[in-house]
């Protein structure tokens, strides 16, 4: 496979990022190197095909610090002094406070650029890791002046080499634009599955969709986001303030549904968020929308592998998978999600290939 970095990447932390993109680089077959301050998590890493352990006298051309936020600066300050000729970029979710953090310990930021792939899952560590994690998906880069073209140019090269899409950006105007678009998101996931902690067992038997997808990411590590939100704290107050004027609308207008207006209140919230949904891009930045189609699946092994070959022969390229599983049934249902084009023939090649297709 081709690839622009000539490598070698050397990975400082290798859990769920770190591991990932030293398994699509690797694949692409760019040397890595793979360091942690947890010898486990690096073998680990190691052993899943992420790249080879560091060892002394390595020369990196590039280094990726993918470790926990309020780490980042001090590992990437420690690189940039241990590596002098190498470039240091980092992954952390959150974007100026690691830069002021770094001007405060004097580091030699003309060699740092700082990122952010806007990819993840709720899941850490290595074994969570995938090599296709960035494929499609926006990746900021948090510019600043102190860096030359020609320098920050192997950072572009390490988000285009992973498949993702290179977004350019500022430390602050990245923090404002992840408070509404990841840390809002995280913390109404949270909240609403905090409600499921004492919800009666009767009501907890019959989740569907909804509260699924409204709560996949409320399983995210707590002490990874406590980093997180306390980095960007203002931001994310200024966006939970005015959900606050949104929630206090709505159970008003509930609470007093006959009162003039208060059902046009009701519809108009559920209006504005149809507008805001049909708002985010679609992969690779379009917007274009994809279907899902319903698959029965028996509860035996190897099921589900099967319907993904079958979906492969039928020459369907999958956006994304997911299960949904009733409680005490013998089957599943795989959500399949594809582009609205290849519904019939891929509704037809399953039908015919035995497949239920339930919706
Ligand atoms: N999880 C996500 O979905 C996601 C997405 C985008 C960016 N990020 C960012 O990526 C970074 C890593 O997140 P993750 O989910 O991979 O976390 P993780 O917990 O899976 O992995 C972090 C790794 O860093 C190592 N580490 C901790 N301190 C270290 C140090 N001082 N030196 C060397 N290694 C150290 C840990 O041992 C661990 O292996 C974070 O800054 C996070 O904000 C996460
Ligand atoms: O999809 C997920 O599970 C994520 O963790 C994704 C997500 C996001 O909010 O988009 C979460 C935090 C990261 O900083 C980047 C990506």
């Amino acid at each position: 496979m081709t690839h622009r970095l000539r490598g070698p990447v050397r990975i400082v932390g290798t859990g769920l990022l770190g591991t990932s993109i030293g398994l699509g680089l690797a694949a692409r077959g760019v040397e890595v190197q793979l360091a942690d301050a947890s010898p486990t998590a690096m073998r680990l890493a190691a052993d899943y095909g992420a790249g080879r352990l560091a060892e002394p006298g390595d020369a990196p051309e590039l280094i990726v610090v993918a470790v926990p936020p309020d780490v980042t600066a001090q590992v990437v300050a420690q690189e940039l002094a241990a590596f002098p000729d190498a470039v240091v970029t980092d992954v952390a979710s959150v974007k100026a406070v690691p830069l002021a953090q770094l001007r405060e310990l004097g580091a030699d930021i003309s060699r740092y650029l700082g990122s952010h792939p806007m990819a993840g899952r709720e899941r850490s560590g290595a074994l969570a890791g995938s090599g296709d994690l960035f494929v499609g998906r926006p990746w900021v880069i948090a510019g600043h002046d102190e860096i030359s073209y020609e320098r920050g140019s192997l950072v572009d090269d390490l988000i285009l080499d992973l498949g993702a899409v290179p977004i350019e950006s500022t430390p602050d105007e990245h923090d404002r634009s992840v408070a509404i678009i990841s840390h809002l998101p995280q913390l109404v996931s949270s909240l609403m599955a905090a409600r499921l902690a004492d919800a009666p067992d009767e009501a907890l038997r019959l989740a569907g969709g909804g509260v699924r997808d409204v709560t996949r990411i409320a399983a995210s590590d707590p002490a990874l986001w406590i980093q997180i939100l306390g980095a960007n704290a203002p931001a994310v107050v200024d966006q939970l303030r005015a959900l606050q004027g949104d929630l206090a609308t709505l159970v008003d207008a509930l609470d007093r549904l006959d009162a003039s207006g208060s059902r046009k209140a009701v519809a108009d919230a559920l209006r504005a968020g149809n507008d805001g949904v049909a708002r985010l891009p679609g992969k690779h930045g379009t917007h274009t929308r994809f279907t899902r189609v319903q698959v029965r699946v028996d509860d035996r092994p190897g099921q589900l592998a099967r319907l993904l070959v079958d979906i492969g022969d039928a020459g369907v390229n999958l956006e994304d998978v997911r299960m949904d599983h009733a409680e005490g049934a013998q089957f599943g249902v795989a959500e399949i999600t594809v582009l609205p084009e290849a519904v019939r023939h891929l509704h037809d090649a399953l039908e015919a290939l035995g497949w239920q297709v339930v919706a």
